[in-house]
């Protein structure tokens, strides 16, 4: 157990929730296969997240980059998605390097919450009010992904978010799935009218892979 977690804080093992190679659902590269490295333990609470599996990191056993990396190279991927949980939380140095050494490009799921290790070659930050992103993540966005549950207040926390990232992060706003119906109308025109954000649904939830 103690050797466990050195390892994990080393960055050598991480608390593995599911693998899963897959179509990028969400954002920008939408519509891209990518393998899914989904890592255990988030403490931001979203009353709407899809993933509260992951919350608690004890529950999922810890797994070594090798054993990864490993399984990513057995299927064509060019590219793997991890995410969580907030996976953040974690010494990534050691897994993206492994990735990028076998010339995997890495993608970055997260909130913004914490500071990002890791050599990332694209970040989604999708800032929740809960916990705010902290300002250096934010510089960090290729990909600001605003989600919207309640349209009013969701579409005021974005423009606040969009104003502290660089001018070529892509602006995205993505419907809450339980309220897709209530909300889609609403957002659509939105992006109408401000043209700086784009739609970004879970294209992966209506295609009903992972
Ligand atoms: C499960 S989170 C894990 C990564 C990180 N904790 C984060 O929130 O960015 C992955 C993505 O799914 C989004 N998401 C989670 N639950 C959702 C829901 N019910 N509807 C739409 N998007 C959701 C999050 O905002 C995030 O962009
Ligand atoms: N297909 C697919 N695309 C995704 N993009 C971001 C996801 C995530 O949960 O981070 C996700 C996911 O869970 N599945
Ligand atoms: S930050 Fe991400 S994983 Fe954590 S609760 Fe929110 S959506 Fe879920
Ligand atoms: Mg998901």
């Amino acid at each position: 157990m103690k050797e466990q977690i050195a390892q994990i804080e080393a960055g050598k093992a991480l608390p593995l929730v599911e693998e899963f190679y897959t179509i990028q659902g969400e954002g920008f590269h939408t519509g891209k296969a990518a393998y899914f490295i989904r890592i255990g333990g988030c403490d931001i609470g979203c009353r709407w997240c899809d993933s509260k599996i992951t919350w608690s990191a004890a529950m999922h056993g810890a797994k070594s980059i090798e054993d990864i990396v490993h399984k990513v190279l057995a299927t064509p991927a060019k590219s793997v998605v991890v995410t969580g949980g907030e996976p953040t939380l974690y010494n990534l140095n050691p897994l993206t390097s492994l990735l990028k050494k076998h010339q995997v490009k890495t993608f970055l799921e997260t909130s913004g919450a914490y500071d990002i290790s890791g050599d990332w070659d694209w970040i989604c930050l999708s800032p929740k009010t809960n916990k705010h992103p902290k300002l250096s993540s934010l510089s960090k966005a290729n990909e600001l992904k605003v989600i919207i549950y309640n349209f009013e207040e969701d579409i005021a926390w974005a423009e606040l978010q969009a104003r502290k990232v660089t001018n070529d992060c892509k602006l995205y706003l993505q419907p809450e799935w339980s309220r897709f119906k209530k909300n889609i109308d609403d957002i659509v025109n939105y992006v109408k009218t401000n043209p700086q954000w784009e739609l970004s649904l879970q294209s992966h939830k209506f295609a009903g892979v992972p």
